[in-house]
């Protein structure tokens, strides 16, 4: 049998053309709007989240994909939060992937890490201080939570708000921090994901083995779906993953592009209720920004010999948070496309809807459904 080599693997995940915004460069607010504008995808380096915090939460992934799966199941049934395997949704959605999903607020982590980890307390510490912050509606939170998934989701939360307040620059509004209040928030509904894609096995009934009538002529072209089609429905996701590959990017109708794992930094998506780019695609799928940007349709492939884990943050609004194009993405010529909504609303819309389905076509103004 010819196994692959790993060095034909890189050749063929190799990413093209995926923007990189260097967050030291003087003109990163333009280079992420034309970002979001043209791919709804980017990666960020220079990005300022300490490398301990990453690795951190990555071995806290790592022991907790490695324990046996009884153990794992006591984290779940991820209905949606918890331990996930192979079922995505609640709507017959499969990959080939086991998960845990989590809401990123602390006390709820603290809670959900008794489950997970054998020392929840190094995987989700809360203090007294921020116990008491969060159970307050007078916060504020002026000390941290401790423990790697606080931590972490902290860093990257800071990260994806230094992001949509270099945007607010880049488009001129009036008030630049609006998106990043939904997501600091402190009743935000982010979530964090950590997705474990299982290695790839060589034998019988592998679309590899050269007898396989499914065998493909180069490894990078095997369709072993991890994670099917989707776009994310949040404002923003900030992604990392270790170093094997798997991500792809849909971009100009059609196209998937494999992108290259760089466990130092991280991929950032336009989600469902930032998008923008008005009537461009029969999907249209866009809010705040009235459809200047879209989200971006992305897949996990699960063809590679090693595992794969992704860490990803979801940032979204409060569940009583109206979703409607800023002001300032309204005119004569760029009329609202959509009716406004409540991201409760929404998010109720996805779950009753597939993975790969355009929710936002349900929440088009019904003038711009007629043009359609
Ligand atoms: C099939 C589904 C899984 C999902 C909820 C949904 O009904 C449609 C959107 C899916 C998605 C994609 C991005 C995130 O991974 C996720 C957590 C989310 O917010 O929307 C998942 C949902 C999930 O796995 O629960
Ligand atoms: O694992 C990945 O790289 C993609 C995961 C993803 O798209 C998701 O969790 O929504
Ligand atoms: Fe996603």
């Amino acid at each position: 049998m010819v196994v692959p080599t790993p060095a034909v693997r890189t050749k063929k995940t190799r990413a093209v053309g995926i923007p990189t915004i260097d967050l030291f460069s003087l003109n990163r607010s333009e280079l992420i709007v034309k970002a979001c504008e043209e791919y709804g995808f980017f990666k960020v380096i220079n990005h300022g989240v300490p490398r301990e915090i990453v690795m951190r939460m990555e071995e806290e992934g790592q022991k907790f994909f490695s324990r046996p799966t009884v153990e794992k199941q006591k984290a779940g049934p991820a209905t949606p939060f918890g331990y996930g395997c192979k079922n995505i949704g609640f709507n017959g959605d499969s990959g080939e992937l086991e998960y845990l999903l989590l809401h990123t607020n602390p006390l709820s982590i603290s809670e959900r890490s008794k489950s997970i980890s054998t020392d929840p307390a190094k995987f989700s510490e809360v203090s007294l201080e921020c116990h008491v912050a969060l159970t307050n509606a007078f916060f504020p939170i002026n000390k941290m939570p401790s423990g790697a998934a606080n931590d972490y989701i902290e860093a990257v939360k800071d990260l994806a708000c230094e992001i949509l307040d270099l945007l607010g620059e880049g488009l001129w509004l009036e008030d630049k921090t609006v998106l990043s209040r939904l997501l600091r928030d402190v009743q935000s509904d982010s979530f964090f994901r950590f997705n474990h894609y299982p290695p790839f096995k060589y034998g019988k009934n592998n679309p590899w083995d050269p007898h396989h009538k499914f065998q493909s002529s180069a490894l990078g072209d095997t369709k072993m779906v991890g994670f099917g089609e989707h776009s994310d429905p949040q404002i923003l996701t900030i992604l990392r993953s270790n170093d094997v590959g798997g991500l792809q990017v849909c971009i100009n109708d059609g196209l998937w592009i494999p992108v290259a794992p760089e466990p130092s930094d991280f991929y950032v998506l336009v989600g469902d209720a930032l998008q923008i780019s008005p009537l461009k695609q029969a999907c249209v799928k866009q809010a705040f920004t009235n459809g200047r940007f879209s989200s971006v349709r992305h897949r996990a492939m699960a063809n590679s010999a090693k595992p794969r884990l992704s860490m990803v943050y979801f940032g979204a609004p409060p569940l009583d948070s109206w979703i409607s194009p800023l002001p300032d993405m309204i005119s004569p010529l760029r009329p609202c496309l959509y009716r406004p909504f409540t991201w409760d609303e929404f998010k109720k819309a996805a779950y009753s809807l597939r993975l790969s389905d355009c929710r936002l076509d349900l929440f088009r103004s019904s003038a711009t459904h007629l043009e359609l």
